[in-house]
């Protein structure tokens, strides 16, 4: 199977966030009450109406959808997808309950294993960032969903920032962060942490507010696979730690390796 139209599902994807941004946000102003999964993580209305109506909105796209919150199809039905959907409905549920604002929607599109595209929004911002194989990285307002004139494509910086920002997870941390801290210490000189919740992280990546985000904890596929079509879309790279190969998708087992996201500008300079 071709690349499949990117462009076609651009408008069914960015109204999807919209409307469950808005799902979302009703939720979140209100006392909602949590349940916990088979595996402990928490869940709460708000993931449930934001999976709803986006899995209703990709129905469009007749294509196959993986996400957090359904029951996915035994890898025997999946490996034989060539182009799927993987979708977080509400990615950092954590920061959703403690009601800082760090929380996304995620929706990411997977060709042959990779992604090939991806949207981010932030239901608290009313901000959608998207991009991909061929589709500029963009970052625009929910108000600008069907003004594409509006649209400014996202210039990718020439140049890291000064102290160099690491962007990294608020709630979920690692020991080996130290030692490449240290690394980047001995290449860039001064360090700065940005802590944030979700792929929310994506947005200081794509804008240049952070220049690399180690994760050497566990993440899902549906956390990572957005961001990643929209970093390398800006000629950044999210690749495995060990391997610096891209991560892929739809595999077997849907938990990510750890990984490291770098800017274009990180790239050029280590290159250097
Ligand atoms: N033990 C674990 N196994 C798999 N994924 C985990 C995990 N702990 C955290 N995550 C993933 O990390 C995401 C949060 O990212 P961050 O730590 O950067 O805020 C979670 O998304 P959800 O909040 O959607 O469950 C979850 O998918
Ligand atoms: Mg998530």
């Amino acid at each position: 199977m071709n690349l499949p139209d990117i462009q076609s599902f651009i408008p069914i994807v960015l109204q999807a966030c919209v409307d469950a941004s808005e799902a979302i946000m009703k939720v979140y102003e209100t006392d909602f009450d949590l349940t916990r999964k088979l595996d402990g993580s928490p869940v709460t209305k708000a993931d449930l109406e934001s999976n709803a109506l986006i899995q209703k909105a990709l129905e469009q796209t007749k294509l196959p959808v993986i996400m957090e919150e359904i029951k996915n199809e035994p890898f025997e039905t999946r490996k034989k997808w060539d182009t799927v959907w993987i979708v977080d409905p509400l990615d950092g549920t954590k920061e959703f309950i403690r009601k800082n604002g760090e929380f996304v929607v995620c929706i990411a599109l997977v060709h042959k294993n990779q992604s090939i595209f991806g949207v981010i929004a932030s239901p608290v911002k009313k901000k959608i960032l998207f991009g991909g194989k061929g589709i500029s990285a963009t970052c625009i307002s929910f108000n600008e969903v069907n003004q594409q004139e509006t649209w400014i494509p996202i210039q990718a910086k020439d140049t890291v920032n000064n102290p160099l920002q690491i962007a990294g997870s608020r709630s979920h941390h690692s020991k080996n962060e130290e030692s490449f801290n240290q690394k980047m210490r001995d290449t860039f000189g001064e360090i700065e942490f940005i802590q944030k919740g979700s792929a929310l992280k994506f947005f200081d990546l794509a804008l240049g507010t952070a220049d690399v985000y180690p994760r050497f904890a566990p993440t899902m596929e549906w956390d990572i696979a957005a961001g990643q079509a929209i970093i390398e879309s800006l000629g950044g790279s999210v690749n495995h730690v060990e391997t610096d190969l891209p991560l892929t998708y739809n595999k077997e087992n849907l938990l990510n390796p750890f990984f490291v996201v770098k800017t274009k500008a990180v790239i050029d300079r280590l290159k250097k």
